[in-house]
């Protein structure tokens, strides 16, 4: 089958310095894809660019066959290329319901100004209340964001993203700063993605990566440098030498 997102030789230069050098990856449905790499590696460059929030030099993206390279962020999101929505996105005295609410609406393109009166609109409020207790976030829907844990909030920011009904899910760091007791609902909610849905995931906790990944992609200073099953990445010298540092000795779970 031919994969739901596939990126051709992307390039991306700022400056003299070329920060997305040639990069090539393919994510066919229900990919468990890590990206990883050292600081400054070119991570985030690519997934803004993915996303269109920055435009390439060279090279395409493709989602399920279309050519999207050129096309505006928001109407990647409508073809089902989404991105979580980050914490520091959320609207603090808006609820959790609230923001499912304008999420649902947005994807069914009508206004956001409707959100008041969501609660008339069963189809709506069904909706939010499946995707709450799929997380598990029945009990604080009705609670603004500024008042629910911060692990609440990041699995909060997984629900937005799915009520958007992705193909292909971009998460970035989705258990970052999530206190130690909280992050077994994140990984928990991570195992529970829709087995069809393409999740390319970064991040830096190789423990969490070799929970979820089963594909794993190498990215140094721009380029490529490993693509293979998690269970292989250790092993590769110049990932071992270069990249994983103390984790060289660490293994997939099993
Ligand atoms: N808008 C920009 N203008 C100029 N240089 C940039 C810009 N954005 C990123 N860079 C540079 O591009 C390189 C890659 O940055 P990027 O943030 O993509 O790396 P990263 O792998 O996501 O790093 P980290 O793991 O630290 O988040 C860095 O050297 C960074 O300084």
């Amino acid at each position: 089958m031919s994969a739901l997102l596939e990126i051709r030789d992307l390039r991306k230069r700022f400056g003299g310095l070329a920060v997305t050098d040639g990069v090539s990856l393919a994510l066919p449905a229900g990919a468990r894809t890590a990206l990883i790499g050292p600081n400054g590696a070119g991570k985030t460059t690519l997934i803004n660019l993915v996303t269109g929030h920055l435009r390439p030099d060279a090279g395409s993206v493709r989602l399920a066959g279309r050519d999207v390279t050129r096309t505006p962020t928001a109407e990647r999101v409508r073809s089902g290329l989404v991105r979580s929505f980050q914490v520091t996105r959320l609207f603090p005295d808006l609820t959790a319901r609230e923001h499912l609410a304008l999420a649902i609406l947005q994807r069914e393109g009508r206004a956001g100004a409707m959100v008041g009166h969501y609660e008339r609109m069963p189809e709506v409020t069904a909706e939010i209340d499946q995707l709450l207790e799929r997380l598990r976030l029945a009990e604080i829907g009705r609670r603004q964001v500024a008042e629910i844990a911060y692990g609440q909030q990041r699995l909060l920011e997984l629900a937005i993203a799915l009520a958007l009904r992705p193909k292909v899910l971009l998460l970035d760091e989705p258990a970052a700063g999530v206190p130690q007791g909280e992050t077994r609902l994140i990984e928990e909610a991570l195992a529970e993605l829709p087995a069809e849905l393409a999740v390319l995931m970064i991040d830096h906790d190789m423990d969490l990566v070799f929970r979820f990944a089963r594909e794993v992609v190498v990215l140094a200073a721009g380029r490529v440098i490993f693509t293979g099953p998690a269970s292989e990445v250790t092993s590769d010298r110049g990932v071992r030498e270069a990249y994983l540092g103390s984790y060289a000795d660490a293994r997939p779970a099993a």
